[in-house]
């Protein structure tokens, strides 16, 4: 599948970027354009692969190039006013060529957090493909103007985009590790995650054509319908046999007894799809009542067979107790086989059901103040006539 990505606010940016860094290392071909925007020069001077073109520094007539200081009204704002700078950059783009946007941002702080739904529903407006959204939520250590940024703005963000990917920082971090820290290991956790996802199908020059191909439009189909999407991965190493290929996976032929090893590769990819489904998720949930799912299984083809991954569809079928699950291979001659699997439309999240609260609560909180201040006004109202009877 091929992406025209967008990354919003430093978190948007450096995934996007690295992003471009797994493209080139493993040859996935699934970044068709990448762009950063931010309202910190700092931040877009910071990147390392996206063109230097493509950064887009916006918000420069209110906060001259240095952010907007976790202030996600001000980011919506600024995003609002300067969205023909951002469209001028994505003119370059041949969007034909494109299957979807992907606009990353973290929920947390003020620019990509106020931006990217802005961005969203500019997109939409203008373009027929589908857009969405890769959104990371913040840890809960960071503080409170984080999680208030993040529950407003996700509400926002699910509503403009047609999907909302979501990653959570706070699962991922590593005890006793600071976030900043740990950010190198979780963006390249999530790059390979999502890079096996989009890149099932992206057959490039010499590779491997799949036995059941994953095209963009299973990837589109289960993502369509909306809400949110978690991801799940597990992977093995296996020793790549330079001898197996294409045809042994017809013929069976790898090389030992072929029963064995072909009740040995289905038995690992079932494992491995339980794993992946039951282990750690991008955004942790409940898996049943998720509505559409994707089993993508990669690795050497001589590892990959379809009973497996049958098997794999039908127990994922089983737990999700959904009737949409797809399937299939993606050759690959990495020395792993490799689950990931694509949770659609995902609605018992007890981290969403917190950040809810938390924005029912602030809400609530501006309404007593405004409240109160209203209140206020009127007895100000009544005391300043007080005063000003005596006058008349
Ligand atoms: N996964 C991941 N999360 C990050 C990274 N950098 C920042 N974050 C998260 O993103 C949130 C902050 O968003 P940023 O992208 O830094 O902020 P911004 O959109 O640039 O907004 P301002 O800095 O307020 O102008 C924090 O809550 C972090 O949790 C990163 O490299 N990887």
């Amino acid at each position: 599948m091929k992406l025209a990505m967008i990354g919003f606010g430093q978190a948007g940016g450096k995934i996007v970027d690295r992003f471009l860094d797994y493209d080139d290392r493993t040859g996935s071909g699934i970044v068709r354009a990448a762009i950063a925007v931010n309202s910190a020069k700092a931040d877009l001077i910071g990147l390392d692969n996206i063109p230097q073109e493509n950064r887009v520094l916006i918000g420069q007539a209110r906060v001259k190039g240095h952010g907007v200081g976790a202030d996600n009204e001000l980011g919506a704002e600024v995003a609002e006013e300067d969205i023909d700078e951002v469209q001028n950059a994505i003119d370059s783009i041949p969007t034909h060529e494109v299957d979807a946007f992907l606009i990353v941002a973290g929920m947390g702080g003020g620019t990509g957090s106020g931006g990217a739904p802005v961005l969203a529903k500019h997109l939409k407006r203008i373009y027929t493909i589908p857009v969405y959204g890769l959104g990371v939520l913040p840890g809960t250590d960071e503080g409170g103007i984080y999680t208030l940024n993040a529950a407003r703005s996700f509400q926002t963000f699910v509503r403009e985009v047609d999907n909302l990917l979501v990653f959570d920082n706070d699962s991922w971090r590593q005890t006793g590790e600071s976030m900043e820290g740990g950010y190198d290991q979780i963006n390249e956790e999530i790059v390979r995650r999502f890079g096996i996802l989009f890149g099932a199908g992206e057959v490039g020059e010499g590779q491997e054509v799949a036995e059941s191909v994953v095209d963009s439009s299973e990837i589109i189909n289960t993502l369509s319908g909306g809400g949110v999407s978690t991801v799940g991965f597990a992977s093995e190493d296996v020793e790549v046999n330079s001898g197996g290929g294409l045809l042994s996976r017809f013929t069976g032929d790898t090389g030992g007894d072929d029963s064995l090893d072909a009740a040995n590769t289905t038995n690992r990819i079932t494992s491995l799809v339980r794993k992946a489904a039951l282990g750690r998720l991008t955004l942790p949930c409940e898996i049943e009542g998720t509505e559409r799912a994707l089993l993508v299984l990669s690795g050497p083809s001589e590892y990959l067979n379809r009973k497996g991954i049958e098997r794999g569809r039908k127990w994922l079928e089983e737990e999700t107790g959904s009737m949409e699950v797809r399937g299939g291979d993606f050759p690959r001659g990495e020395p792993e086989v490799a689950a990931a699997i694509l949770l659609s439309g995902v609605t018992n999240v007890p981290r969403i059901k917190r950040l809810q609260q938390v924005a029912i609560e602030a809400q609530d909180n501006i309404d007593d103040i405004q409240q109160d201040s209203s209140e206020n006004l009127e007895e100000l109202v009544e005391d300043d006539e007080d005063e000003l009877e005596p006058l008349f």
